[in-house]
């Protein structure tokens, strides 16, 4: 029953064709939320008073981690606060029983005046707790901010790879990135929260005295406007849930538009006119769901303000009863009326800043959710120590499965794989598009371990899956396909290789000449302290061949014991690329292992070992020679290469570079 209403609320919007045609189906969807937290969406009176204490307590961890003295100040001028409108209160009470007593007026105006003197110091003392509180709460938000972001940051580095590309916990990662947000605001609420309860507290006190019947109907008349802030509120929790992907989407389509990568092809295939279109699109469902929001959110505030006025109306009701049955006096009634509204003010306030908290900590709780959640897919700390040198790392039977989406069954990306990759030996990868090179290497680096019951990977005979993965990191220099542009200074891409020590120019210089890098250093206006990204001031563009070159500077620089390259001069010019070869050669004779993944299948004829995969399968493994003998090999590995060299056999005239002939 439950489970339906809340689908309904999003599913109301509809999904736009702008959805359909781009991201093949519905971002703004309920998912997950329903099915597997269930519970922990009621927002009712009882859930939030069960659950806000621990929230609260959460931010005031943070907050105290943070900035204690901030905070005991803050604490401190809030309760302070709410203890001097207290006595401002009774004060006034004082003031107006000597004004309204018999006698004559000097008399009366004498008595009220240390009274009198007592609401003013309580006034003066309550804007300088005030203005303390402020600023200490001026300073304690940052700090929250910064404290609950960094820990998220830091948890969502450690992670396992396969949680970082997994769509669930990425929305997790999205709603959490919220939550650090409020984790401030929450700082906030809870300083208001304490100023009105202290209040109310005087308040209610103040009522008691005056008449024990005022004090609930004081509570009745504030709780039709609690329930219609909980409504409100639950609500837009869970369009925010249901709209995360939505909304990424759309800022997605936004940044695509301005993006300099798409730039070229926004201008000259004319793509502009139809990316602003579906951003409408997309914004369109957006600005669907806040009209209905805001709709629902009328008609709740509506109900709630109808219910408040007929609560109002037997509160004042029965303080008239009360003065014509001659149960209470003039003085009493006129404290009790301004107690009223002081404590209704308070109760009110008081509800708001509860929702209002309590939906942050909906936020925060989604983040204290993350935490748990990277917690337990974090890459554990420690393990078996790697031996100092390694004969070779095993492949034992290794099958390996990407995580698949909701009521997918994936195919194993790797299936039995048994190889070796020999210390000191250039090892080549080579096979079709998808035949798993790729996730072969992510394994060797330790960025994934084998499916459960799925073989071994093993360091001679440490098994990566209990070794201290941190070692396994130590040991590979990882130039992968899709290696990252650091929009950073040359230097700092390079130098990036080994993040825990201090940049060397001469090693970096060193690098560089290794990759041919030193050739795009040469060219760059500030050299090595060049920007590299546009965008920045002073930034640099250069060419995808030279961001290659920097990148294998960078693993080179990193000078672990296995290099892996995957596909590492696809964007070089050929004699770059033969020089590239050439010196990753000369990397093995050095005693590093390089494990080479390439189409260019003439790049791998100089392999100590060439590994052979097919659809997830070793198809074969041996020596150039051992593959492209018919009695010998399968023949997946000789046909490629035939086939390959079939383009190149036509006699061509002798190369003019002097370089190139050098190397024929
Ligand atoms: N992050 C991922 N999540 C899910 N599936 C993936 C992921 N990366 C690769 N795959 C799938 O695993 C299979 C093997 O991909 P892999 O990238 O290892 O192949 P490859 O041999 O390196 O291909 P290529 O020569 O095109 O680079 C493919 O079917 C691919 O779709």
């Amino acid at each position: 029953m439950k489970r339906g209403r809340r689908t309904g609320e999003s599913a109301a919007t509809g999904v736009s064709e702008s959805e359909r045609l781009l991201f093949g189906g519905p971002l703004a969807y309920d998912i997950g939320w329903d099915q597997h937290e269930g519970a922990w969406l009621e927002l009712g009176l009882w859930r939030m008073a069960r659950d806000l204490p621990a929230m609260v307590g959460t931010a005031l961890g943070l907050a105290r981690r943070a900035d204690a003295p901030a905070l005991r100040t803050v604490l401190g001028a809030e309760l302070g606060r709410g203890i001097v409108q207290a006595a401002g209160l009774v004060a006034v009470n004082a003031v107006l029983g000597h004004l309204m007593a018999s006698g004559p007026t000097t008399a009366r105006l004498t008595g009220s005046a240390p009274a009198l003197l007592l609401v003013a110091v309580a006034g003066v003392l309550g804007s300088l707790l005030r203005s303390a509180s402020t600023a200490a709460t001026g300073a304690l938000e940052p700090k929250v901010q910064r404290l609950a972001t960094e820990q998220f940051l830091a948890l969502g580095h450690r992670v396992e790879l396969t949680a970082i590309e997994d769509d669930e916990f990425h929305r997790l990662l999205d709603a959490a990135r919220y939550g650090a947000d409020s984790a401030r605001r929450m700082i906030r609420y809870c300083t208001n929260v304490l100023n009105s309860a202290v209040s109310l507290i005087a308040a209610a006190g103040v009522l008691t005295v005056l008449h024990p019947v005022l004090l609930p109907l004081l509570v009745l008349m504030t709780l039709p406007s609690a329930w219609g802030a909980l409504v409100i509120s639950r609500q837009r929790y869970v369009s925010f849930h249901s709209f995360l992907q939505h909304a990424r989407a759309g800022h997605l389509l936004g940044q695509l538009l301005t993006e300099q990568q798409a730039a070229a092809e926004v201008r000259v295939h004319d793509v502009g006119p139809f990316l602003l279109t579906h951003f409408r699109g997309m914004a369109e469902t957006s600005e669907r769901e806040q009209t209905r929001l805001a709709r629902r959110a009328a008609r709740t505030g509506l109900i709630a303000d109808a219910a408040g006025g007929l609560a109002a109306l037997a509160t004042y009701g029965s303080l008239g009863l009360l003065l014509w049955a001659g149960r209470m006096d003039l003085a009493v009634a006129g404290t009790a009326v301004l107690a009223i509204r002081t404590g209704a003010s308070s109760l009110d306030s008081l509800v708001l800043q509860v929702t209002e908290l309590y939906q942050e900590s909906l936020f925060v709780a989604d983040f204290t959710r993350l935490c748990a959640e990277a917690e337990a897919r974090t890459i554990p700390a420690g393990g078996a120590d790697l031996p100092e040198r390694v004969r070779e790392v095993r492949f034992e039977k290794v099958t390996f499965t990407y995580p698949g989406g909701p009521g997918e069954t994936p195919e194993p990306a790797l299936r039995e794989v048994s190889l070796a990759f020999p210390t000191g030996k250039i090892v080549a990868l080579v096979g079709e598009n998808g035949s798993g090179k790729s996730t072969l290497v992510k394994l060797l680096a330790g960025l994934y371990l084998p499916d459960e019951g799925g073989g071994t990977v093993r360091w001679d005979d440490v098994d990566a899956r209990t070794a201290d993965r941190s070692q396994i990191f130590g040991r590979v220099a990882l130039m992968s396909q899709n290696f990252y542009n650091w929009p950073f200074t040359a230097r700092v891409n390079v130098g990036i290789g080994r993040p825990g020590e201090p940049i060397r120019d001469e090693a970096v210089e060193a690098a560089a000449a290794f990759s041919g890098a030193d050739e795009v250093l040469a060219g760059l206006p500030r050299g090595l302290r060049t920007l590299l990204g546009r965008g920045y001031r002073g930034g640099h563009q250069i060419s995808g061949g030279q961001w290659q070159r920097l990148g294998i500077a960078r693993a080179h620089y990193r000078d672990a014991a296995i290099l892996i390259v995957d596909e590492p001069t696809s964007a070089l010019d050929p004699l770059a690329e033969q020089r590239v070869f050439d010196r990753i050669r000369e990397r093995a004779t050095a005693g590093q292992t390089v494990v080479l993944i390439t189409h260019r299948l003439h790049a791998v004829r100089h392999a100590d070992l060439i590994h052979v995969l097919k659809d997830g399968r070793l198809a074969e493994s041996g020596t150039f020679e051992e593959l492209m003998d018919e009695r010998t090999g399968t023949g997946d590995f000789r046909d490629s290469y035939l086939v390959q060299a079939d383009a190149f056999s036509t006699s061509l005239p002798s190369p003019r570079h002097p370089d190139a002939r050098q190397r024929s």
